[in-house]
């Protein structure tokens, strides 16, 4: 089983950071290989753009691909299945056109030009909303175009805004949300090893907001205790060898971690420790 993972680019360490701490660590995973071996010898890593991702995928070079929805929407390659929201790489494709101009909505661009690294998105996009447009492709520095008359608007990605902002370019609409996703073929999807990758790398994003919490308590508190403690299922209840406290042990959302540990001090829990959950397999 081949998992495509973006060589480069800011996808690059945070998509190698997910499959180590799912447990599929790199062998000989330095950068700019071509190829790396996990410690799963059915498993490997085939290092590719992040556009090239969807396409290596579709054609078999890989089974699985881990790349920005924008990729896979722009690749145009119809038989990908979505396996997962991976959470990370967050950004939205818009279109924007400079903030001087007299451009308002997407209709104030009838027989304009636009420019963008996104041309299949950008034409689905103007065919949707019935507006005639011509599309320039452009390999990047998409945010100039407009004030060196070579376009009237863009299509292009945004995160924090600050590029926009920099090139005195205001948003007209959202043409596309994304975020990374763990995606497969439909012939693959349901292939036993593509699977586990995919229960692998939820069990990381499932555990990221979860905290474990350990504590001692009287025996005489534990139903205080248990009223206390929100969530999955109840807690795990120890007795402690030659004490008359109980261990208990419970799951616990992290947001609700500060309250948490107040109200079981209020009934009497002591010795608290809260630690990470490295992963979750529900
Ligand atoms: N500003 C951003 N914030 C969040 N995610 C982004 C941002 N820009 C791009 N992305 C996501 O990362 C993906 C790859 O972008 P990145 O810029 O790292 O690579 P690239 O420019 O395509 O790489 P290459 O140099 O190989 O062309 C994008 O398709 C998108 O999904
Ligand atoms: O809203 P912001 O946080 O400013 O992010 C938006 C910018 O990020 C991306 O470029 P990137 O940094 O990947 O450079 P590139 O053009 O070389 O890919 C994208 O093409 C925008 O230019
Ligand atoms: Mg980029």
């Amino acid at each position: 089983m081949r998992i495509a993972v973006p060589n480069k680019g800011r996808l690059h360490e945070p998509s190698e950071e997910l499959l180590e701490r799912a447990g599929l660590h790199l062998v000989d995973g330095a950068d700019r290989q071509l190829h790396a071996d996990t410690v799963d010898p059915d498993v490997t890593v085939l290092y590719a753009r992040a556009a090239d991702i969807p396409e290596y995928v579709a054609d078999g070079a890989a089974d699985v691909g881990i790349t920005g929805l924008d990729q896979v929407r722009e690749s145009d390659t119809d038989d990908l299945v979505e396996l997962r929201d991976l959470d990370f790489g967050r950004c939205r494709l818009v279109l924007a056109a400079p903030e001087d101009s007299d451009i308002e909505t997407v209709y104030d661009f009838e027989g304009g030009r636009i420019a963008t690294e996104f041309p299949k998105i950008t034409r689905r996009y103007f065919d949707r909303v019935d507006v005639d447009v011509d599309v320039t492709e452009v390999s990047g520095a998409t945010e100039l175009t407009p004030h060196v008359d070579i376009a009237d608007g863009i299509v292009d990605i945004t995160s924090t805004g600050t590029t926009l902002r920099m090139n005195r370019l205001a948003v007209v609409d959202e043409v596309l949300e994304s975020s990374v996703r763990l995606f497969a073929r439909e012939d693959t999807a349901d292939d036993e090893k593509v699977q586990q990758v995919d229960t692998a790398l939820g069990s990381v994003l499932a555990a990221e907001d979860k905290r474990y919490l350990m504590m001692n308590a009287p025996e005489d508190a534990l139903d205080d205790v248990e009223d206390v403690l929100p969530g999955m299922g109840g807690p795990t209840v120890m007795d402690i060898a030659g004490s008359d406290q109980l261990a208990v042990h419970a799951v616990v959302e992290e947001r609700a971690v500060f309250e948490t540990i107040s109200s079981l001090k209020d009934v009497g829990a002591s010795d608290i420790l809260v630690t990470e959950i490295e992963r979750l397999v529900e």
